[in-house]
């Protein structure tokens, strides 16, 4: 059998990161729950836990492993209990949200994905708003995002469609795909390639299953593992990490498809308002009303929509206090309010050298 360890997406960044620890066998997360992981191996698929050292030391829910995650284990073998994890090695991406509540406690929802299919499909769902949401979710991530409009079959007009996506995202691939036509989840096959991770997002009812098992085709089976438990039962592993017979691996987790507007990175995906912007007479122009502004000028000539210019804004709004706790949202506003000075640390320092003068 061929080693599967090489479907999920180890590459010679992985060995050499792992080679530094010489008693220690490379794994990968491919499902999590309660405080467990199931962890892939060269030689098997095992429940495992954190080691008491690591557990100590992770301060941070961040820091904690997660579907996608490379980790080291003592062991290779599934057969006389759990792995334990001692070292997550560094991530090449993340997807991550806030969790419920205020508590500003970060999620890891799936890590080390390549490429980011940026699915919608053509009928009704299509969206672009939405879709410049997705754009900002996957360029925090670190993963590539792919935008695949789906449901060809339903849309007559799919290159018009196709421009429309391409004047917003600009740089991206833009994948047209059918799972009701001969050929036509084609396109996506390129990006799964070996060694490579790709994960879904969109709304419900796009189609992400339907590509999913199309991908997994008769390997869909072999994800269906089974393994026996402590009283020596056999049951079913779930897994959110799937390998397609492609070579490249899919990450399927709930979370994964509820992702919105967690993670805003203006700078790529506005980056055509951010290149107009340099053209302002302004530095600090806010694409009002100021005079010599290019961005109402490039609206005006209609090259720019001004519906992207407002979620421009609200992105960069919302963007301005996301991430931020209740105390530096407060110091935010108190620096705001001190900006003349340069902030409030050269307010307070100026303070100071004013009472040391008298
Ligand atoms: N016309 C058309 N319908 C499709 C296509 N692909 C999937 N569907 C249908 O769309 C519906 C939703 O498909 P799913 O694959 O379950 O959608 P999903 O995105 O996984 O939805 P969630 O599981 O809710 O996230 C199903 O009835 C599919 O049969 C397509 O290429 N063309
Ligand atoms: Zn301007």
């Amino acid at each position: 059998m061929k080693n599967q360890i090489i479907e999920l997406g180890i590459t010679d960044r992985e060995r050499a990161l792992a080679s530094e620890y010489p008693d220690l066998f490379i794994g990968r997360v491919v499902a999590q729950y309660k405080g467990q992981y199931q962890v892939t191996t060269s030689e098997t698929t095992m429940a495992s836990v954190l080691s008491g050292k690591l557990r100590h030391q992770t301060t941070s829910s961040e820091n904690l492993p997660a579907v996608g995650d490379f980790v080291l284990l003592d062991r290779n073998l599934g057969d006389f209990g759990k792995g334990i994890i001692h070292k997550i090695l560094p991530r090449k991406s993340a997807f991550i949200r806030m969790a419920a509540g205020t508590s500003q406690q970060k999620q890891v929802v799936a890590t080390n994905i390549d490429f980011v299919f940026l699915c919608m499909a053509l009928n009704n769902d299509f969206n672009l708003r939405r879709l410049e949401r997705y754009l900002s979710v996957a360029w925090d991530s670190g993963a590539m995002p792919v935008v695949v409009l789906t449901k060809a079959d339903l849309c007559e007009n799919v290159e018009d469609k196709r421009i429309e996506v391409e004047r917003i995202a600009p740089g991206v691939d833009v994948l047209i795909t059918s799972t009701f036509m001969k050929d036509g989840i084609v396109p996506l096959l390129p990006y799964l390639r070996s060694e490579k991770t790709v994960a879904f997002i969109g709304s419900s009812g796009v189609g992400k299953s339907t590509l999913i098992n199309d991908l997994l085709g008769k390997s869909e089976m072999a994800t269906k593992e089974t393994r026996k438990d402590d009283k020596g039962r056999h049951t079913t592993t779930h897994r959110e990490l799937l390998w397609t017979p492609y070579g490249g691996a899919v990450i399927d987790t709930p979370g994964m498809r509820e992702l919105g507007v967690d993670g805003i990175n203006s700078e790529k995906s506005f980056s055509d308002i951010l290149k107009l912007s340099k053209k302002c007479r302004f530095s600090d122009c806010l694409h009002e009303t100021e005079p010599g502004c290019a961005v109402q000028a490039a609206i005006e000539d209609g090259s720019l929509e001004e519906a992207r210019l407002a979620s421009f804004k609200k992105l960069k709004k919302e963007a301005s206090y996301n991430g931020l706790n209740s105390k530096q949202i407060e110091k935010r506003k108190i620096d705001d309010m001190f900006q003349d000075f340069g902030g409030l640390k050269n307010a307070r320092n100026y303070i100071k050298n004013k009472n040391k003068r008298k």
